[in-house]
């Protein structure tokens, strides 16, 4: 085989590696293979007693991180890539499957049970070829294969594991070692591919590649796999069709290979639409939100039909610019793309009509009161019966509320976050968008010329009490909302005491103490801030959280066994940012750890929309992907144990000091 030609059929190609583990992107990058990283959202929970073999297991986890990359890429990043690579490696000792340690006792737990033994370790890896056809639906096409690796552990004594263990390497490694690494030390041999060890079968994934590229008309009586793909369902199932002609039998020791046909015009297995093309409800909240701007303004913009020539543009200063559009060849936009960019141009109309409900407090009313008409919302908010009307309708078109015979209610969304005295509810943060990051935004224009957001230019950041409070009542909502899934996104049970730094009302640290029944937090902010947080203790009174005030900069920083940082990293710039991080690894002991949470940016930085669209109002600072900060966290010695993707407004990860 020759390995060039097999990755150089990539070249041009959108390919996905759909994991973010640092050994498999320097695999596939020595070889020259250029590709994305979007790491899998897909959550490794697959019953392991359900799977006859441990490879079966290994190669569904590596399909199913595949397939959900493959089904998100169209849909949250509007592209659609040509090939998404998955892989999931796992050790087998004694029928048991070894995944990667949750702490140091599993890390020994494991390590204990290959000492003196031969183990497996298998490499699960799935293709997913996906083919863009004409209407904007996409086949899949699945190829799986997995590779089998012998590894024999010399005798461990107890002193050369605890010592393994304490340099952190075993954490965030399949069967507890790195053999690229320390745990290269512990291995008296490997038959087998070695790189299957490290975490990728390069080798076996070539020729794959070739069988893909290079022989589609050859002959074989292999049977051919293909996936049907629900959008809705999280869960595809597996249908194996007849067997294929025409594909090469491949032949390898220790794997088996199902693959599909080389043609993209396979049977039309699975069908996912871009965004957008069946969304009644965006589309019917364009319409009422348009008319409310209509209502409220008393302005009607005019719409230009297809048969006029000129669009008259105003310039920013004022300048009328003509633009003749006489003659073109453009093709007539797609349903979908004018849906889409309807959308986007009316966020600021959803955003505003939902901010100006909750300060009215409908919402509020609403719970109250269910089954009010227009004009008695109007009495009650004391604004003017029309205008209310129109409000009222908008949030039903945004699903914030029903309407029956011409009476509202709240949905459930609006009764569970919008009520300002829900357990989980938002109206702080969303009363910060509107006072605060509302004048930020329209003045974007200037913040993007100067590269510095504009601060200065907007009252709402004045030092006032008042502006303190509301932020802080904005951090506590967010806290409130997404610290349960923070707290437990990892086993923390060997911690006692942590430190939330910067950790505000103790919103985030209450969750902690909730999550973890043996931990004690303190809570370190900045003494204007510990002062003001006793308006929100009522709320949470927790007597195993308590709050230092200091400058975590300036500051000797508490003694404690782990350190949250929720919120603080994106805000710094590198240099603020190490230097905090060096005051932390200065208190820390090996073994310490680190909770980091953010929003993490995609490895491409292509998403998530939530955080690109927060680094346009930073003052300082930078969003960045969970690789971008594992790598700052390991330049101070904490070696990243796991990732999470909550699925709630933060996602986490774990460090180990080493
Ligand atoms: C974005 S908020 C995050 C709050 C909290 N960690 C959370 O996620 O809910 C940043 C917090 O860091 C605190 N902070 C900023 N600079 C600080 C400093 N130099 N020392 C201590 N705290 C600081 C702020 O007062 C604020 O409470």
């Amino acid at each position: 085989m020759v390995l060039n030609p097999v990755i150089s059929k990539l070249a041009g190609k959108l390919v996905v590696l759909a994991s973010a583990s640092p050994r498999r992107l320097e695999i596939l990058r020595n070889v020259g293979l250029r590709f994305e990283v979007v790491p899998s959202w897909f959550k490794e929970t697959l019953d392991k007693s359900l799977f006859k073999a441990p490879h079966e297991y290994a190669v569904e986890t590596a399909k199913q991180k595949a397939l959900e990359v493959a089904r998100r890429m169209p849909i949250k990043h509007l592209k659609t890539p040509d090939i998404v690579i998955g892989a999931d490696t796992i050790v087998t000792v004694d029928g048991m499957i070894l995944e990667k340690p949750v702490d140091k006792h599993d890390a020994y737990r494991m390590l204990s049970s290959l000492s003196g033994k031969e183990h497996s370790v298998y490499t699960g890896v799935a293709i997913v070829v996906c083919h863009e056809k004409e209407n904007e639906e996409v086949d899949y096409q699945l190829i799986q294969f997995y590779e089998e690796t012998k590894v024999k552990f010399a005798d461990l004594s107890e002193d050369m594991l605890w010592e393994y263990i304490n340099s952190g390497e075993p954490m965030d490694k399949a069967g507890g070692y790195g053999i690229q690494a320390l745990g290269g030390m512990l291995v008296e041999y490997v038959h087998g591919d070695f790189l299957n060890v490290v975490g990728f079968p390069l080798n076996h994934f070539c020729k794959q590649l070739s069988l893909i590229y290079n022989h589609c008309t050859s002959s074989s009586d292999q049977k051919s796999e293909s996936v049907h793909l629900s959008l809705n369902g999280t869960h595809p199932t597996s249908v194996l069709s007849q067997p294929t002609p025409n594909v090469p039998t491949h032949s390898a020791s220790s794997s088996q290979t199902h693959h599909t046909h080389c043609s993209p015009s396979a049977s039309p297995a699975h069908k996912v639409k871009r965004k957008g093309s069946d969304s009644e409800v965006s589309q019917s909240s364009w319409t009422l939100v348009n008319s409310l701007s209509k209502h409220t303004d008393g302005r009607e913009a005019k719409l230009r039909d297809s048969e006029n020539t000129t669009l008259p543009l105003i310039s920013s200063s004022g300048q009328l610019i003509e633009h003749d559009v006489t003659e073109h060849e453009d093709s007539e936009p797609r349903k979908e793309d004018l849906e889409r960019i309807g959308e986007l141009i009316d966020g600021f109309k959803a955003s505003k009509a939902l901010f100006t409900a909750a300060r009215l407090r409908v919402f509020d009313l609403l719970h109250r009161m269910p089954g009010l008409d227009a004009a008695q919302v109007a009495q009650e908010v004391k604004a003017s019966v029309k205008g209310t009307e129109c409000l009222l309708e908008a949030c039903v078109s945004l699903g914030l509320l029903t309407s029956k015979e011409r009476t509202y209610e709240n949905t459930d969304l609006a009764t569970s976050l919008l009520r300002s005295d829900a357990c989980f509810s938002l109206h702080g943060y969303i009363q910060h968008c509107d006072d605060t990051l509302w004048p930020l935004f329209s003045h974007l224009e200037s913040a993007v010329e100067e590269g510095h957001s504009q601060r200065e230019k907007v009252d709402a950041f004045h030092n006032s009490q008042e502006a303190k409070l509301r932020f802080m009542n904005a951090m506590h909502c967010v806290a409130k909302v997404a610290g349960k899934s923070v707290a437990t996104a990892f086993d923390l049970s060997r911690y006692k005491t942590a430190c939330d730094l910067g950790g505000c009302t103790g919103a985030m640290a209450c969750e902690f103490t909730k999550a973890h029944p043996g931990m004690s937090v303190m809570v370190f902010d900045l003494p204007a801030v510990v002062e003001l947080s006793e308006h929100f203790h009522p709320l949470h009174s927790n007597n195993r959280v308590s709050f230092v005030a200091g400058d975590f900069f300036q500051d000797e920083l508490p003694k404690a066994d782990l350190y949250i940082l929720a919120r603080i990293l994106h805000d710094l710039t590198d240099e603020k940012l190490h230097i905090l991080l060096s005051k932390i690894a200065d208190v820390c002991k090996p073994g310490c750890g680190l909770l980091l949470s953010e929003i993490f940016l995609d490895e491409d930085r292509s998403g998530p929309s939530r955080g690109l669209l927060q680094a346009l109002s930073m003052s300082e600072g930078k969003q960045r992907s969970a690789t971008e900060y594992s790598v700052l966290l390991k330049s101070h010695g904490f070696i990243t144990a796991q990732i999470r993707h909550t699925d709630n407004l933060l996602d986490a990860m774990f460090c180990i000091k080493a």
